[in-house]
């Protein structure tokens, strides 16, 4: 079965204010994109990539694409004005590059590891719907009104959906179809699958799969490529 991963990439990083798009910023001498897509680039299980991003940036994505040497890239399109637009712009895509299964993964999650990406399309080849996701370490209550809490929640059955996300290709076209018909959004692909009546199976995913977004990611990132990089040696 062909495995191709969509990378949204079409955020600017507002919550980092970098005065740059946060998947652009440089650690360990590489921009975070280029970390990610090496991620998958260098995965057996992923045979093709395509990137969405925004489009003030496509030209410099193309040219980095090719500058470190990330073959398995097939298309670059411009994104939307949401994570999902850009997931949506990228699907489209597949009429020109046919493939049964679609991983979706975010540009900003580098830490991710091949073993786990092979798990999530393993576990979407069995039922047809596969998300990473971690359980909660702490306690988590419902918000109530004015500040107060509503209630404690049951944490066992709370899962931190991560990034990747794998489907077949026609359950999340048809997905899409239908939540941009119902003019539904939401913040992962997953939710628009659940929306089918579709049960999605969850694969324990890592703590270390940050998604980059507040200023303090970028110095957790800093200090896990170092260590990643002392332990290498
Ligand atoms: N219109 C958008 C918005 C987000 N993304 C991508 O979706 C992933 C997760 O988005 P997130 O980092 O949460 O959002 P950003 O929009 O990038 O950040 P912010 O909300 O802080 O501006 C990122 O790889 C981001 O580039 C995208 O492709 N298109
Ligand atoms: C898709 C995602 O990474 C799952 O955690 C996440 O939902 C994206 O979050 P955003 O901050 O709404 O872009």
């Amino acid at each position: 079965m062909k495995v191709t991963a969509i990378i949204p990439a079409g955020g600017y990083g507002k919550r980092i204010n970098a005065g740059i798009h946060k998947q652009l910023i440089e650690i360990s001498g590489k921009p975070i994109l280029i970390h990610t897509l090496e991620k998958f680039q260098n995965c057996s299980c992923i045979d093709a990539i395509i990137i969405a991003t925004a489009p003030e940036i496509l030209l410099e994505v193309e040219n980095m694409v090719k500058k470190f040497n990330i073959t398995k890239v097939v298309e670059v399109t411009i994104g939307g004005n949401e994570r999902q637009d850009s997931v949506y712009n990228a699907l489209q895509m597949m009429v020109y590059h046919h493939t049964e299964i679609v991983v979706v993964h975010d540009a900003v999650r580098p830490f991710i590891t091949c073993e786990k990406i092979c798990e999530v399309i393993s576990a979407c080849k069995e039922t047809g719907a596969a998300v990473l996701a971690v359980r909660p370490k702490e306690t988590v209550k419902l918000g109530g009104e004015n500040g107060f809490v509503e209630k404690t929640l049951d944490r066992n059955s709370l899962w931190l959906v991560q990034t990747p996300q794998a489907f077949y290709y026609t359950i999340l076209q048809q997905a899409y179809k239908k939540a941009y018909t119902d003019s539904f959004y939401a913040t992962d692909d997953s939710a628009l699958v659940e929306r089918l009546g579709i049960k999605v199976k969850v694969v324990e995913g890592l703590y270390e799969n940050i998604k980059i977004t507040t200023p303090e990611d970028i110095e957790f990132a800093r200090l896990i490529f170092e260590r990643n990089k002392t332990t290498r040696l």
